[in-house]
């Protein structure tokens, strides 16, 4: 498959501060990536380094093979960053019609203003009098004008409603199945484990991890089993002893009941599952469950937090 952008070894130092720490990573043309990390991780210079926005301190970054300020690249990029400046005194209409302009094949104006949701009577509106969400919306369609290869999207859907978020999104997988490659930063754990075929976690400057985001999950967090234990008069001490030997089975991490749930986090939930039924443990309402990307994201950091805690 064709690489559609490719970082090499690249660092990023501001006044001798590392936002960015050799990192590398390969983008395929027609995927879809989420690029998540905490405040500060550095994802967004990675994208402006994406988008020739700015130099890396060392190491390469290729755009469909070339330097990411060539004219020709540029071209094939369309970029949401999260300011949208927009000119005073144009209407919306205006501000699309003037992007679309720039660019050798550009889409037609109904058409941006189609995958944008712009009504007529909000093309009409002056740029700098839309809300926060319909300016939002004007990025999308400006990031569209060039009919571009490759989409950077910093932070999409902040300020959106739960409609123009939905639409957002069907419009995203859409232009995936067009074959476009996408590259977005979010906040929304959910969103990205919604959208994305692939997710690049940031931490401190590095990828914490990069995989699609069932691996992330599976790699990051344990998984669960739970079950409702029945108690009959007499047995109860015999049961709770059961329970006790399959707490104590290898790969258990975490062994607790509340309110009669008895709740099993384990490595694996298979050899729980067969514990279950090896100790005869009258278990019912048996359900397995895998923690969710919020979940794997929160135990990355405090892992990371408990390593400095030790090495500090
Ligand atoms: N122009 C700059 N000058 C100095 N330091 C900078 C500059 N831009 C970013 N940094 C620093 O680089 C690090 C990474 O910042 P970056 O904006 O890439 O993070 P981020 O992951 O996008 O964060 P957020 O989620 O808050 O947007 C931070 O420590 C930030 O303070």
């Amino acid at each position: 498959m064709e690489n559609i952008a490719e970082l090499e070894h690249v660092s990023k130092i501001f006044a001798g501060k590392t936002a960015v720490e050799d990192v590398s990573f390969v983008i395929p043309r027609g995927s879809v990536t989420a690029v998540l990390g905490p405040n500060g991780a550095g994802k967004t210079t990675v994208l402006s380094m994406l988008l020739g926005l700015r130099e890396p301190s060392s190491g390469s970054v290729r755009i469909f093979g070339q330097s990411p300020k060539d004219a020709q690249v540029k071209r094939r990029i369309g970029a949401m960053l999260q300011e949208v400046s927009v000119i005073d005194g144009l209407n919306a209409r205006e501000v699309m019609s003037m992007i679309r302009s720039y660019y050798p094949h550009p889409l037609k104006l109904t058409e941006m203003a189609d995958l944008a949701g712009f009504t007529p009577e909000e093309l009409n509106k002056r740029a700098d009098k839309l809300s926060g969400g319909q300016k939002r919306r004007l990025g999308f369609a400006l990031a569209l004008a060039g009919d571009p290869d490759l989409l950077f999207f910093d932070e999409p859907t902040v300020g959106l409603d739960s409609t123009s978020r939905r639409t957002f999104w069907q419009q995203v997988e859409a232009l995936a199945h067009k074959g476009k490659t996408i590259l977005f930063s979010t906040h929304y754990l959910q969103e990205a484990e919604d959208a994305a075929d692939r997710i690049l976690l940031f931490n401190k400057g590095k990828i914490a991890a990069d995989g699609t985001p069932d691996e992330i999950v599976s790699r990051l967090t344990s998984r669960s089993v739970s079950f409702i234990a029945d108690l009959e008069d007499g047995d109860s001490y015999a049961v709770g002893e059961m329970i006790h030997r399959m707490c104590s089975i290898p790969g258990v991490r975490d062994c607790k009941e509340e309110e009669g749930r008895w709740s099993v986090t384990a490595d694996n939930t298979d050899t729980v599952l067969a514990a279950i039924f090896r100790y005869n443990i009258p278990a019912r309402d048996i359900r397995t469950g895998q923690g969710r990307l919020d979940d794997a994201f929160e135990v990355m950091l405090t892992h990371d937090q408990e390593k400095e805690a030790v090495s500090s």
